[in-house]
């Protein structure tokens, strides 16, 4: 993690997932309540037309529907809900492709059940269980005396129907699918937005706002696990000098050196960001201030060799403040004034040294 950082407070991929499992509860609601309308006004005919047996059993499948979205709504969103709804529409589809429904009418209705399952399970599982239903549906159309069916569809019916679902499945699926890309680019963009925002553009390492970030993480964690963390905040000398005397361009690549240095010499799960201009801040979770100090002195070793890299050489140093997090009361407030302090007494010690007490 020791370069620039994807994470933060809000998590845009999670987010977009949590909202495509809404979007699925809400498609589940709507799908109920638009299958509780046909199978109860299916009743209210069947019932007036003296169909008691066909009336009951759809009023008692209205009433699963019912105790269905009764139950989604106490539950509240669930990934299990479109499974528990697609059951409950199965049940319905193969119950009105068998009996045909009011009238042999029932088929009909049965096509809303295309839209209604890619919406429940997206483009991909949406469609793989509609060739499954489709196929199963062609298998009990076209089996000659299929046990349990009781409609009577001609043949021309039959295969007009097994056309009509092919063909709206496939264009459901297209519509679908383009608007997963879309929403695919949405996330993408999302996080190369919030990647740029946490990362500084000069030396790739993570900015301030993304320092602050982690700090407040080590933080939450610590006074869940009563981790340490120790921060080292590192100001490179005499910067000012160096500018003047070589120019701001040259001052540019001494802080990309000086980043990669400091990335190079940390480990993965320590934070290395640029604090300021010619500032850097490097956390190190699960370290004392002991390790802190010692890792401090090795990365001002490796800063101060820096200096034979350019031709002609140039010195190139940094001081450091270092400071250990108490995991009961130290907030990173006071925790980086203490680092920011000693590292101040680094500098007035004469510069090129590490003060850790
Ligand atoms: N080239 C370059 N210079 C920068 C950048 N950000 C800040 N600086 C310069 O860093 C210098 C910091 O100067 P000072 O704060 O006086 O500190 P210093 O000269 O390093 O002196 P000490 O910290 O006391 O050792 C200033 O001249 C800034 O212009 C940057 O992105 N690129």
């Amino acid at each position: 993690m020791n370069t620039a950082h994807n994470n933060n407070y809000r998590d845009p991929v999670r987010e977009a997932l949590q909202l495509e499992l809404r979007r699925r509860v809400q498609a589940s609601g709507y799908m109920l309540i638009f299958s509780l309308a046909i199978t109860g006004a299916m009743g209210v005919i069947a019932l007036t037309n003296g169909d008691l047996l066909q009336a009951s059993t759809l009023f008692g499948v209205a009433t699963l529907i019912l105790g269905a979205y009764i139950t989604v709504n106490l539950v509240g969103p669930s990934s299990k809900t479109p499974l528990l709804v697609g059951t409950l529409l199965l049940v319905l589809y193969f119950y009105l492709l068998l009996s045909g429904g009011v009238n042999n009418t029932g088929l009909m209705w049965a096509v809303m059940l295309v839209p209604g399952f890619i919406n429940l399970y997206g483009y991909k599982a949406g469609t793989a269980t509609l060739v499954a239903i489709g196929g199963a549906t062609a298998l009990v159309l076209f089996y000659p005396d299929f046990p349990g069916m009781t409609a009577e569809y001609d043949t021309a019916y039959r295969a007009r129907f097994i056309a009509v679902f092919g063909a709206l499945t496939a264009l459901t699926a297209i519509l679908d699918s383009s608007r997963h890309q879309t929403q695919q680019m949405l996330h993408t963009l999302t996080q190369e937005l919030e990647n740029s925002a946490s990362t500084d553009a000069l030396t790739g390492l993570a900015n301030r706002r993304e320092a602050y970030r982690a700090m407040h993480e080590l933080e939450r964690r610590n006074r869940h696990l009563s981790g340490r963390y120790t921060v080292l905040i590192g100001d490179l000398d005499n910067f000012k000098t160096l500018n003047d005397n070589y120019g701001h361009a040259f001052g540019d690549r001494v802080l990309q050196d000086v980043a990669e240095v400091l990335r190079k010499n940390t480990r993965t799960d320590d934070i290395v960001a640029r604090w300021g201009g010619e500032e850097f801040l490097i956390l190190l979770p699960n370290t004392d201030l002991d390790g802190g100090g010692i890792l401090a002195e090795k990365l001002r070793d490796r800063v101060e060799a820096l200096s034979q890299k350019y031709d002609p050489p140039v010195k190139i140093s940094i001081s450091f403040g270092v400071a250990e997090g108490d995991p009961s009361s130290a907030t990173h407030g006071q925790l980086l004034a203490e680092a920011d302090a000693r590292m101040y007494r680094a500098k007035d010690r004469g510069r090129n040294r590490v003060v850790a007490v």
